[in-house]
């Protein structure tokens, strides 16, 4: 994890995470910090082969432009951007067009090898690493997606409790481990409240980690039960 904070966090970098396969690197989500994150890891840039998005906050996607500019510029090449077609036009158009258009440089393609997903549809993205994007709901009237990743890993992103979408998950379609964010005071507003997954049963309960937490999450640690926090710039195998 790149980092698990939320979008105001300052002891955690924003959730955002690199995921390996044998042959590719991919990040889940460039937000803001997520340059930072990199550095303190020791992780070269030019390391990154891939990037998926979950949708246009700045915690997901606030260091896209330095990525943009810098594989481009510094390294001369487009990284592969995958990204549901509905948020293709609004990734760029309401979010990175205002630091990246330049003359010849107008679209998204000009700094990404973009590849659109279908939402709902499983798409191997590179050698060993499948996404089916999700629409849920974060912000009423803002496209948002989580993803099951290898037919077996929930990734929220940015979700409000769907207890049903879970049920669903784990006990139609096999999900064995969420990574769920979790907004540790309520009210959730546009987050799902550790209250509100602590209502879960414990065959749902036992399959979540919590991730995009505040700066008080130490307060918190060892009172969560069975569901556990996921830590920055540790990794994890799924
Ligand atoms: O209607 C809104 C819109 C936004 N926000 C805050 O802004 C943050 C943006 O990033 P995030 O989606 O990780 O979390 C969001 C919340 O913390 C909010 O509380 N209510
Ligand atoms: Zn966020
Ligand atoms: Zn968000």
């Amino acid at each position: 994890m790149l980092g698990t904070g939320s979008a105001f966090a300052k002891t955690y970098f924003n959730t955002n995470a690199l995921i390996y396969t044998d042959s590719h690197t991919l990040m889940l989500d460039c937000g803001t910090t997520a340059h930072q994150s990199l550095h303190r890891l020791g992780k070269p840039l030019s390391d990154i082969d891939a990037v998926l998005i979950s949708h246009i906050h700045a915690d997901h996607v606030g260091g896209m432009e330095e990525l943009a500019f810098r594989m481009k510029f510094a390294f001369g090449r487009k990284p592969l951007l995958f990204v549901p077609e509905p948020l293709a036009g609004p990734l760029w158009e309401t979010s990175l067009k205002g630091g990246l258009l330049q003359d010849e440089f107008a679209a998204l393609d000009d700094y990404f090898e973009v590849r659109l997903l279908q939402p709902g549809v499983r798409t191997e993205l590179i050698p060993g690493l499948a996404a089916e994007p999700i629409r849920t709901a974060h912000i009423p009237n803002k496209i948002s997606y989580s993803y099951v990743l290898n037919d077996d890993f929930f990734y929220s992103a940015d979700l409000t409790f769907h207890p049903e979408l879970l049920r669903a998950l784990v006990e139609e379609r096999g999900v064995r481990t969420i990574f769920h964010d979790c907004q540790l005071k309520p009210p959730g507003a546009v987050h799902t409240t550790l209250k509100e997954l602590e209502s879960l049963p414990l065959h749902i309960r036992e399959r979540i980690r919590l991730m995009h937490y505040d700066d008080t999450k130490p307060q918190y640690e060892g009172k969560t039960g069975v569901m556990t926090f996921v830590e920055q710039h540790e990794r994890y195998r799924f």
